[in-house]
This record gives C-alpha cells, structure tokens and sequence, in this order.
C-alpha cells in the first residue's frame, strides 16, 4: 500500500511502497523515528487514514473496499489505543469503556457485566466511579485498553501506547499487553521509538524510514544480527552488543593481540550453563573474556560473550569452536 498525503503538493509519500503481513496472534512491532511514517501505518489499518492506493486484507476481507456501515462493524473487531488515552474527561472510568458498548448497540445488563470484567483483566475493580483526572497514567492507560477490548476485537493497534509513561509504569502495561495476548490471543500491532518495548513483547519487528520498511524480522535476530544503519541505532539505544566492537578492539590492544577472538550467542537456558569452560575444560586452549552481556527478550534470557581463544595450535581451537557449535551455541569468529 502507498499513502500521500494531498494537502501539500510534491511531497514524499507519507508511506511509500510498503507490503506487510502480520500473522493471527502476533505482537507485531514498528519502530521509527518521528516521522518515518508509523502513525500513518497504523491508522491505515483501520482505515482512520485511508491508503492512496493499495489494499489491508483482515482475515481475507479487503477494508478498502467496504461501505461506511461495513467498515463500522468490522472496526468493532480493531480496538486501538493511543499515547494520550483518549478518554472522555467528563465521564467515569465506566461510561468511558461502556462507550464503545453503547455504541454497538449492547444491552444494559450486558454492558454491566462486560464493565466488572473488564475492570477486573485490567486490574482497576476499585476505580469504576472515578473520573479520568482523578487517575495516574498508568491507571489511564488501563482505562484505554479495557475500552478498546470491550466489543471483543481480534486486533488491539496500540499508538505509542508507553510514551507518556515513566519506565515502571511503561513495564506494567507492557505486561498486560502481553498477558492480553496470551490469554485472550488477540493480535497486536503497536508502533514505538523505543527499542525496550520492542524488547519485552514483540514477536516481529518492522523498522521504519522515510515511509518505507528497512528491516523486519523476528525480535531475536534483528537483535543479533542488525543489517540497516537504522536497526542498529536502535538496538544500541539498549543493548550493549552494538557497542561492543570499540570497547573489544581496546581489550584487544591491551591483552595478547594472539588468538582467536569470537563471539558467542546463548539463548535461554543455555545462557546460565558453564558450557564455554566445560568445552575448553580438558583442551591446552585458554580463554579470556573481552566482553559479556546477559539480557531478556519477551522474558527469555539471551548473552553475548566476547572471547579470545589462545594457548594451543589453531587446530584445536578450532575444535573447541566446532564443539560450540555442536552445543547449539551461536558463534562468530571475529579475528583473526
Ligand atoms: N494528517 C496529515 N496531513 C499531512 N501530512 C501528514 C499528516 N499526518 C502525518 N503527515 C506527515 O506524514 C509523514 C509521516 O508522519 P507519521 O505521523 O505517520 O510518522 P510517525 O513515524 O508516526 O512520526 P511520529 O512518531 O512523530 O508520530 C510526516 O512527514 C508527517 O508530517
């Protein structure tokens, strides 16, 4: 699909050629800078912004080519929430999410009903009779999202949804969001500036410049292995890896430039396991550690260890990274 916006003529595309697929039950993630064209993205999806030529297929149903009742039920089934909540000021916690209920033509008891379990997924039983200036951002986020499930959609598009939140916050409603997916397997799409909230939830990452898509991939791999100057921009705003190769090239000239350096990748409960001395353990190899890293990702632990393998022939280290390998560990020969 392609989205120019028309009011300013010669502009770039808001959204130049892009092709997407997002699979049932997904987190999807899309990250850019200001700019880059997410917002339009995601608003094309429900078609608050309509594409300018193109089309989004939901469950095999073109939503360009519905009719305004059409398009109003099949936007039942795509709640969306924003970065600044977007709730009525002057209604409670549960006029704001009997709205969308209201609106689809819910019966009373129904709504009631509907209200308590919400309140209770999203963790705010306390507040109903509140009044949105009378709640933390947090709490107003919560507020958003149980509205946006009320009518039970297949899809939430989440707008920057953590924007405006401090971290501890911002680490709360991203583990609703997951628990959401994971209990109810509703389908996300969310858009972010921020590689931590890529991190923790998203199965898939898209990045995003100057309407087009740079890079996509799964979480992990675009983590280990960054190709666009973009992505990795990114992913040093949080992990340490791409900083690595300055910070090992002083280690180096430091040390005993001989031996082989690599880089080795765990992945989940590997990164806990002594495998990296259980291997060299009976061999004349010796190692050093340059550099190493421990993180999570969608709550799975990952780590880097940058390492220079030295003290015995070539051969034998390069015994010691076949066995490695064999171990299921990722590993990269950095030098020589
Ligand atoms: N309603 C609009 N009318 C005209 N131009 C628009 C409109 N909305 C966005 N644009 C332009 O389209 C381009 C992409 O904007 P968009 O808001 O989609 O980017 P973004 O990546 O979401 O940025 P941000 O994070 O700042 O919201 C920008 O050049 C922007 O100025």
């Amino acid at each position: 699909m392609q989205k120019v916006y028309e009011d300013i003529p010669g502009r770039v595309p808001a959204i130049q050629q892009i092709h997407l697929h997002i699979a049932r039950g997904e987190i999807f993630g899309i990250i850019g800078h200001s700019g880059a064209g997410k917002s339009t993205l995601l608003r094309c999806v429900n078609l608050l912004e309509r594409p300018s030529s193109g089309s989004i297929i939901i469950d095999g149903e073109d939503m360009t080519s519905l009719n305004a009742k059409q398009l109003q039920v099949k936007r039942r089934k795509i709640g969306m929430i924003f970065q600044h909540f977007n709730l009525l000021s002057s209604s409670t916690v549960a006029e704001n999410i009997a709205f969308p209920l209201k609106l689809a033509g819910t019966g009373q008891a129904e709504i009631g009903a509907r209200i308590k379990e919400l309140l209770e997924l999203v963790g705010l039983q306390e507040h109903a009779d509140k009044y949105p200036n009378q709640l933390s951002g947090g709490q107003k986020q919560r507020v958003g999202i149980a509205r946006a499930l009320a009518n039970h959609p297949d899809i939430l598009l989440c707008d920057e949804a953590t924007s405006a939140l401090d971290p501890q916050t911002t680490n709360a409603i991203l583990a609703l969001l997951l628990d959401i997916n994971r209990k109810l397997g509703i389908t996300i799409l969310l858009i972010t500036h921020e590689m931590q909230v890529i991190r923790a939830i998203c199965d898939r990452v898209a990045v995003m410049e100057k309407g087009l898509i740079v890079e996509t991939g799964k979480v992990l791999d675009v983590f280990l292995q960054p190709q666009h100057p973009v992505t990795k921009e990114f992913v040093g705003q949080v992990s340490d890896f791409a900083t690595s190769s300055a910070a090992v090239d002083s280690n180096v000239q430091q040390g005993d430039k001989a031996g082989t350096i690599i880089r080795i990748t765990y992945i989940g409960a590997k990164t806990y396991e002594p495998i990296l001395f259980e291997t060299v353990k009976s061999t004349n190899v010796t190692f050093a550690i340059l550099q190493g890293t421990i993180s999570s990702m969608k709550g799975v632990p990952y780590g880097q260890l940058v390492v220079q393998l030295s003290g015995a022939q070539q051969e034998e280290i390069a015994a010691v990274i076949a066995k490695l390998k064999q171990e299921g560990m990722d590993v990269e020969v950095i030098a020589p």
